[in-house]
């Protein structure tokens, strides 16, 4: 038997909104080394309701297509609820003409959601397999255009720029510039750090993290041990905001934790905090936190005495014994200002 066809079915139960069938086992042919996925399709008056080719099924098949069989160090957890995709896209506001910067489509789920709402969709993704099998899928559609590459080390800018200018060239009515994806949760912070302070391509970006991640970034309160210099970076490039949970049973293979879609509004550069330089603010925040528990005035002596410290904390209405987890981002501002020259 071929290890693509799909003669080797099993029965799973139906799919309804409250059940959703576990993954069926996967099997490894005989004499063959590579696992294959087998699965069920249920065609042709099946006992299973087929509401999307994104769901459950239309996934398995998708990878069982290419013999591919999701890899763990790629993040690859796919997601079977075309609802969720269409929340993505509708947090994002997705209109006809957005152009659209999508982060791993894998099998495509989202990609489609997205064309569907009228989009232009720059993908990048890192494994050549599920490359392909979108390429397949949507370069038919005109609107769809895949980078086979790490996106941590792609020149995203640089597509960003020449996708926009060729799409004018064209005459395409284009609008905003938006990031949705449902992102490996491996890159999320490499993900955010690269796309936030990108607030003169992009308007907004829409990503799908690990639950822990998106309250850590979005939530973290001052005096928390979970409050970081991430926090501040997140904060000085964009309003965040927390949107929606969504449980693992969404995905397949299901992964250990649940997920949530934070929304990151981008600020366009004038709106960021006015500070000399950021390489020099950041290079502060970061001396900081360095040292958690000492006062700012030990901690930030590299820059200036620690009298000069506690005048400008004090200058500022904080206390001359700050630590850095007591202090908000516009008093790191203000303090930066104060204090380097
Ligand atoms: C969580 S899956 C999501 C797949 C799809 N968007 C979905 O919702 O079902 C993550 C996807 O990102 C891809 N990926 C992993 N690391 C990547 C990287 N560094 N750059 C680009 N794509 C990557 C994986 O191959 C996989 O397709």
């Amino acid at each position: 038997m071929s290890p693509l066809s799909f003669s080797n079915l099993q029965t799973l139960p139906p799919i309804s909104s409250n059940h959703r069938p576990k993954p069926p086992p996967l099997a490894s042919p005989a004499g063959s080394r590579r696992r294959m996925l087998y699965i069920c399709c249920a065609e042709g008056g099946g006992r299973v309701k087929r509401t999307s080719t994104d769901d459950y099924h239309g996934t398995l098949k998708a990878l069982n297509s290419k013999g591919r069989f999701p890899r763990k160090s790629l993040g690859q957890h796919y997601m079977l609820n075309s609802d969720i995709n269409e929340q993505l896209a509708g947090v994002a506001c997705i209109e006809p003409g957005d152009v659209v910067l999508e982060i791993g489509p894998g099998t495509g789920s989202l990609t489609n959601v997205l064309l569907n709402s009228g989009a232009f969709v720059l993908a990048v993704e890192k494994d050549k397999h599920m490359a392909a099998l979108v390429s397949e899928r949507f370069s038919s559609t005109g609107k769809f255009k895949i980078l086979t590459e790490d996106f941590v080390k792609c020149h995203v800018r640089s597509h960003m720029s020449s996708l926009v200018e060729s799409l004018k060239q064209m005459d395409q009515e284009t609008r905003n510039a938006k990031v949705v994806a449902n992102i490996p949760f491996n890159i999320s912070t490499d993900v955010i750090k690269l796309l936030l302070p990108m607030g003169d391509i992009f308007s907004e970006v829409v990503l799908l993290l690990q639950e822990e991640t998106a309250l850590r970034l979005v939530v973290s309160s001052l005096r928390t041990s979970e409050y970081r210099p991430i926090n501040i970076f997140v904060n000085f490039y964009s309003d965040p905001e927390y949107k929606f949970k969504v449980p693992r049973t969404h995905f397949f293979p299901q992964p250990n934790v649940d997920a949530a879609v934070v929304s990151f509004k981008l600020k366009p550069p004038t709106r960021y905090p006015q500070v000399s330089s950021s390489k020099s603010f950041f290079s502060m925040v970061n001396s900081a936190f360095n040292e958690k528990r000492k006062m700012l005035r030990k901690s930030l002596q590299h820059i200036c005495t620690s009298l000069e410290i506690e005048e400008a904390l004090t200058s500022i209405g904080l206390l001359a014994t700050s630590r850095p987890e007591e202090l908000t981002m516009d008093d790191f501002t203000k303090l930066h200002n104060l204090i380097v020259k």
